[in-house]
């Protein structure tokens, strides 16, 4: 018989999954496959019915970093630790021994002593570029390296033998850690030829493989996984994303407080009628769950914004195309626009 996991959702907007033990960091529902579509390329598709409710993915992210403001002061603020990820209340936290920034912090010194060799591969990099990047180029340039240098932690984790996920690469169809990470869509020729060659001077400058930061890829690798990271990192929000149609009235997702990346989440597909919400559990593990009944055979996908924000095809759409560079073909997208172009053949010439 197979497994059900159920979710539930706590007054706190913080999710809970039952059902699998705390040893089983992932889970994948045993009627979710993975095929391929000549337009969308990889894609999650259901063997059988799948009821509403159902839980079918708790992934663990490769690699997380808080996006915070104020991070000294700021209860959003997560452990340090990729086994923990929870909230770092502010009269409990532990920072690091050799003050890297303040938005490295963990939930308590059992968490941060756990997390030495991780940490070790960033702290003194975190140290010596995170102010200059800030300040020099930008916020999201410096969350974009920072999650790029987690990635590489990760690797160095799993290379020197302890997963920093306590996951162990499965021998299963599924990928896991770095092999995940690897098959991710996204390429140089994702992303506008001038973001790419920015890219590879940030690569050069400040990723470059040395004794201080020893991940031994070369910078064309690095850019590489920018490209990658850049099509597939999942950012984290208090609320569910993915509700449609909307509740009225709207409810949104709340302010962002992390991103991620997930080697098996990144598998789903857009669609702006999707069928499945989306949520991090209170361990940054991205939950999905079934919004309503699915059938066999269908293709199961999130969406990739708040529903809320972008309603009408125009917008939504360009939004797709600027932050993820593709044209929408989800089944709303595609009926609104033949709607759209019946309205126009329609109209009367001489108007
Ligand atoms: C996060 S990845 C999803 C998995 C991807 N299909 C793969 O092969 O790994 C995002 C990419 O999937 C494709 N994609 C996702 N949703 C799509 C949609 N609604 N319409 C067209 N392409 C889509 C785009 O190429 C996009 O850059």
């Amino acid at each position: 018989m197979s497994q059900v996991v159920y979710i539930t959702t706590e007054p706190s907007d913080r999710i809970h999954v039952t059902g699998i033990t705390q040893t089983q960091p992932d889970w994948i529902h045993p009627q979710l496959i993975e095929s391929t579509d000549a337009i969308k390329g990889r894609q999650f598709r259901v063997s059988g019915p799948v009821p509403k409710g159902a839980c079918l993915l708790v992934d663990s992210p490769y690699a997380v970093i808080p996006v915070v403001d104020e991070p000294a002061t700021n209860d959003n603020l997560i452990c340090s630790n990729p086994a923990c990820n929870r909230p770092a209340p502010r009269h409990a936290r532990s920072p690091c021994p050799n003050a890297c920034i303040p938005d490295v912090t963990w939930c308590g010194s059992t968490c941060r002593d756990a997390d030495s060799l991780r940490h070790g591969f960033e702290c003194a990099w975190l140290k010596r570029y995170a102010g200059t990047i800030r300040s020099k180029r930008s916020e999201y340039d410096f969350g974009m390296l920072w999650v790029i240098l987690r990635l590489l932690a990760a690797r160095h984790c799993q290379l020197h033998g302890r997963t920093a996920l306590g996951v162990v690469e499965s021998t299963r169809h599924w990928k896991h850690g770095w092999s995940g990470i690897e098959s991710l869509c996204g390429s140089e020729d994702t992303w506008p030829h001038d973001e790419v060659r920015s890219w590879s001077v940030l690569v050069k400058k400040y990723l470059r493989s040395n004794p201080a930061l020893p991940h031994e890829m070369s910078a064309d690798r690095v850019l590489h996984l920018i490209c990658q990271e850049e099509a597939n990192s999942f950012g984290l929000y208090p609320r569910e994303t993915g509700h449609f149609p909307l509740p009225n009235p709207p409810v949104d997702r709340g302010e962002q407080y992390a991103a991620a990346v997930y080697p098996t989440a990144a598998i789903a597909n857009h669609s702006c009628l999707p069928n499945i919400i989306h949520k991090a559990d209170d361990k940054g593990r991205m939950v999905f769950t079934a919004s309503r009944d699915i059938f066999p055979g269908e293709e199961c996908c999130i969406s990739y914004f708040d529903l809320t924000q972008y309603t009408d095809i125009t917008s939504r759409r360009e939004h797709l195309r600027k932050s993820f560079r593709f044209v929408c073909q989800c089944e709303r997208c595609v009926s609104e626009e033949s709607d759209e172009s019946t309205e126009w053949t329609a109209m009367p010439m001489d108007i």
